[in-house]
C-alpha cells in the first residue's frame, strides 16, 4: 500500500484552475502526419435521432482467437519459444500492443515450459494486473473463468487457485510474497513486465528475482527462468544489469498511431485538454473513445465536470457523452468500470493518471490526449520531507501513453505540448528508488535479510537516503544499529504492515493507550485518499456543515469524528449524509476496506482490540509513537519550527487548527507552495514526547520551549 504518509501537492495540483467556458476554444495541433480526416458526423438537433448506426456495430467482428493470430507477436511465437527455451534471464523488447503481456505467458503455457510451476507477471499497477488477467481469461476460452488457470493477486485481492498457472500480479504483491518465500519457489518463470517503469517495487524485485534465480542454481533446485519486458527501455543497461543476458527485439505493430503536437505551449494544459476533447468530440464518430492523462484526483475530477457540463450545451456539437475518471485511490470495482462498454452514440471518455499508461488495453480507444505531465514523488534528506510533485513526463512515458491508442484500430495521439518541449524531456523517467523516502524498502528488504546498502540494486539509491531510512527506523525501534543485518522482533511485526513503519508503529503501539479501534480508524484515513470535498466556490458553506466534526485536538480527531458518524448512520442515508456533509463516500469507503484489511493483520499479529471512547488524549499519545519525528514547535515570532530537521513551518490554511497557535503540533503531511505549510495535524503536549520519545529527544538535543 502508498501510504500518502507525508505526501503533499503543489499548490497547481490543489487549485482547480477552471473556469468553466460556455464553449471550448480551439486549440492547434500540428503533427507529421498532417492532421486526422475522420469521417465526419454531424450529431446535433434532429441529425442526432437520425444516426442509426455506429461502428462499433458494424465493424466486422472478428473471433478473439483470430484477433490473437493478428497480432505481430503470434508470427514470432516458434522463433520467440525457442529462444526462451535457451535462456535462463532474456529481455524482450517489442511495440505497445504487439502482444507481450498477453500472449507470451499463454505462448509459455502451451508449450509447458514453465513445467510443475507458474508463471508470474508482474505488473507495476493493479488495474492493468486485473484487466490484463481478465483478458487472458477470456482469451483462453472455454468459459473459463478468472482463478481457474489464469488469475491475479494484487492488494486487498487474490483471485487464484490450486489450478493457477498463469498468474498476474503487481510488483508490491510479488515483493510480500519474497518476504514469506526468498526464493519465490511457487514460480519457474518469473516475467517483469513493464520494466521501463523502474517503481522502487520493480527496483527491488530486479534484485530479488536475480538473487533467487541464483541461489536456486547453486541448490541445484527447480530453476527460474526470468523475462524482462517492456516497449520503452534501455536494453544495454538492464542487459548489463542481468549478466549481459540475450535481448529480442519483436517487430512489427499492430495498428498506427498518428502523433500531433500542440503549436505552442499550453501552461493551462487541463484546460488545454479539455479543449482537445471538444476538437475531437466535433469530428470524430460517435464511437470513437477518448483517453486523457492528468496528474491526479482533483485535476480529474475537475476536467470530468468540465467535459460534462460542456458536453450540456445546446451549442456544443457531438454524441451523448460518458465521463470515467481512473486513479489509483479508487477501489478496484470503480477502476474496472472504465472497461465497461457503452451505450451505441455515446462516447466515452476516460481522464486517468498514469495508472492507465502502461499495459491495460481499454477496446474503443481511438484518441489519447496528453496533458504531458505527472504527480512524482521527491524525498529530501536534507528536510526529512518528501514532496509530491506535478512535473513533465519522460519521452518513455510519452510513448508508452501514445500506445494506448492503435490497439484495436488505427488511433491518434494529440500531445498537449509542442514537438520541441517533447524533444527536451528526459528520455527516461528517474527511477522511484533515486528520489523517494526509503523507510518501507528498507524494512521490507531487512526483513528478507538483506541490508539496502549491500543490496544488488540496478541503480543504487543515494546513500544519504538509505542512511536517512536507517536512521528512522533505528529511531522507531525497528533495528538496533545502522548495519543491522536484522529486525528487531517490533521491526518484523512492523515489516508485516504494507504501510510506512511510522504508521505500522502507531498501531503495535496503540494497545498501550487502548485506543487500536481509533488508531486504525486515522492511519486507514490517512491511507486513502482525502475524504474531504472542498469545491472552490462552496469552500466555506463546506467547512461550515462539517463544523460540527472539528476537534480543538486538530485534523486526524476531526478525521476521525466525521468516520465516527458516517459509520453509525445506516447505510441507505449514506449517500444523501455524504453528500449534505462535502465528504467523498468513494473514499470513505475505500478507507473502510484499508481499515478492514489492517484490523486482520493486527488480529493475525495478536494485538487486542480496544477503544478509548471519548478520551483523545490516549489517541494523541499513540501518534506520537510513531510520529514523534514529525513534530512543529511555536517560537516567539509565532513561527513554527520542525524538531528535527529546523525547517520553517506554516499550518496550512485547510487545517482544522489555522488561525490557533498551539505549542506543539504532531503532522503528517507536508505542502510546498510558496512557503512550506503542515496540514494533517494534532495537537500534543511536550510532557508526553519527553515521556515516549525519550531517547530522540536526548540525542536531537531538543528543548520544547512550549509558547502558547
Ligand atoms: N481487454 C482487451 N480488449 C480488447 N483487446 C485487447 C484487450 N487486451 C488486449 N487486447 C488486444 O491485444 C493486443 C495486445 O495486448 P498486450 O497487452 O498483450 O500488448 P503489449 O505488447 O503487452 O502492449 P504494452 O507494451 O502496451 O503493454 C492489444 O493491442 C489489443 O489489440
Amino acid at each position: 500500500m502508498d501510504s500518502k504518509y507525508n505526501i503533499a501537492h503543489s499548490s497547481k495540483s490543489t487549485v482547480t484552475k477552471f473556469q468553466i467556458k460556455s464553449k471550448p476554444i480551439p486549440i492547434l495541433f500540428s503533427g507529421k502526419n498532417g492532421p486526422p480526416s475522420p469521417k465526419k458526423v454531424k450529431l446535433n438537433g434532429d441529425d442526432k435521432k437520425k444516426i442509426t448506426f455506429s461502428s462499433k456495430i458494424l465493424q466486422p467482428k472478428i473471433s478473439i482467437q483470430e484477433q490473437r493470430r493478428k497480432l505481430p507477436v503470434f508470427q514470432q511465437r516458434n522463433k520467440l519459444l525457442d529462444i526462451i527455451k535457451r535462456h535462463k534471464t532474456l529481455i524482450i523488447l517489442g511495440e505497445t500492443g504487439s502482444g507481450k503481456t498477453t500472449q507470451i505467458p499463454q505462448y509459455i503455457y502451451s508449450a509447458r515450459l514453465q513445467e510443475n510451476g507458474k508463471i508470474g507477471i508482474t505488473q507495476p499497477r493493479r488495474v492493468a494486473a486485473i484487466s490484463v488477467a481478465m483478458r487472458v481469461a477470456q482469451e483462453h476460452g472455454n468459459g473459463m473463468e478468472v482463478g481457474d488457470l489464469v488469475g491475479y493477486t494484487v492488494r486487498f485481492e487474490d483471485v487464484t487457485s490450486s489450478k493457477t498457472k498463469i498468474k498476474y500480479l503487481t510488483d508490491g504483491m510479488m515483493l510480500r510474497e519474497a518476504m514469506f518465500d526468498k526464493l519465490l519457489m511457487e514460480y519457474t518463470v518469473i516475467i517483469l513486465d513493464e520494466a521501463h517503469e523502474r517503481t522502487i517495487h520493480t527496483d527491488v524485485l530486479f534484485g530479488i528475482v536475480k538473487r533467487a534465480q541464483k541461489i536456486r542454481i547453486e541448490k541445484k533446485v527447480t530453476p527460474l527462468k526470468i523475462i524482462i519486458m517492456s516497449a520503452t527501455m534501455d536494453v544495454d543497461h538492464f542487459s548489463k544489469y542481468f549478466n549481459d543476458c540475450q535481448a529480442v527485439y519483436l517487430e512489427g505493430r499492430t495498428y498506427p498511431v498518428n502523433i500531433f503536437y500542440t503549436l505552442k505551449p499550453h501552461d493551462d494544459y487541463q484546460l488545454a485538454c479539455v479543449n482537445a476533447f471538444f476538437k475531437i468530440h466535433k469530428e470524430a464518430p460517435p464511437d470513437h473513445d477518448v483517453l486523457i492523462f492528468l496528474t491526479g484526483q482533483e485535476e480529474i475530477e475537475s476536467v470530468a465536470h468540465q467535459i460534462r457540463t460542456l458536453a450540456k450545451e445546446p451549442d456544443v456539437e457531438g454524441p451523448m457523452v460518458r465521463v470515467f475518471s481512473l486513479y489509483a485511490a479508487q477501489p478496484s470495482n470503480q477502476q474496472m468500470a472504465v472497461f465497461q462498454t457503452t451505450p451505441t452514440n455515446t462516447r466515452k471518455v476516460i481522464i486517468s493518471t498514469n495508472i492507465a499508461e502502461t499495459s491495460v488495453t481499454i477496446a474503443g480507444i481511438k484518441y489519447v490526449i496528453d496533458g504531458g505531465m505527472v504527480k512524482a514523488r521527491t524525498f529530501h534528506p536534507s528536510t526529512g520531507l518528501e514532496l509530491l510533485k506535478i512535473q513533465r513526463i519522460s519521452q518513455e512515458q510519452s510513448w508508452q501513453r501514445a500506445g494506448r491508442a492503435g490497439r484495436d484500430s488505427e488511433g491518434s495521439c494529440y500531445r498537449i505540448y509542442t514537438r520541441s518541449q517533447f524533444e527536451a524531456m528526459q528520455k527516461s523517467t528517474v527511477p522511484e528508488i533515486q528520489r523517494a523516502n526509503l523507510n518501507s524498502v528498507a524494512i521490507q528488504l531487512l526483513a528478507m535479510g538483506v541490508h539496502a546498502l549491500t543490496f544488488d540494486f540496478m541503480d543504487k539509491p543515494p546513500k544519504e537516503a538509505v542512511v536517512a531510512a536507517f536512521e528512522q527506523l533505528k529511531m522507531l525501534g525497528a533495528v538496533e544499529s545502522l548495519n543491522a543485518a536484522h529486525l528487531t522482533p517490533l521491526g518484523t511485526k512492523m515489516s508485516k504492515f504494507p504501510l510506512d513503519p511510522r504508521f505500522s508503529k502507531v498501531l503495535l503501539s496503540a494497545h498501550q493507550f487502548s485506543c487500536v479501534e481509533e488508531s486504525l480508524t486515522v492511519i486507514a484515513l490517512l491511507s486513502a485518499e482525502s475524504i474531504l470535498i472542498s469545491p472552490p466556490n462552496k469552500r466555506e458553506l463546506a467547512q461550515k456543515v462539517r463544523q460540527k466534526f472539528t476537534s480543538g485536538y486538530g485534523d486526524h480527531i476531526t478525521l476521525l469524528n466525521i468516520y465516527r458518524e458516517f459509520n453509525s448512520i445506516g447505510q441507505n442515508s449514506r449517500r444523501n449524509w455524504c453528500h449534505e456533509h462535502y465528504i467523498n463516500l468513494r473514499n470513505i469507503l475505500h478507507a473502510r476496506e484499508i481499515r478492514n484489511q489492517l484490523e486482520e493483520i493486527c488480529r493475525s499479529s495478536d494485538i487486542p482490540n480496544s477503544s478509548c471512547g471519548s478520551n483523545m488524549d490516549q489517541l494523541r499519545k499513540a501518534l506520537i509513537t510513531g510520529l514523534f519525528m514529525n513534530v512543529a514547535e511555536l517560537h516567539r515570532d509565532r513561527q513554527y519550527i520542525t524538531l528535527d530537521k529546523k525547517q520553517t513551518v506554516f499550518i496550512h490554511p485547510s487545517s482544522s487548527l489555522h488561525g490557533q497557535q498551539p505549542g506543539l503540533i504532531l503532522f503528517t503531511e507536508v505542502v510546498q507552495t510558496s512557503k512550506c505549510y503542515l496540514r494533517g495535524l494534532t495537537t500534543i503536549e511536550s510532557e508526553w514526547l519527553q515521556d515516549i520519545a525519550p531517547e530522540y529527544i536526548r540525542t536531537h538535543n531538543i528543548k520544547c520551549t512550549k509558547e502558547s
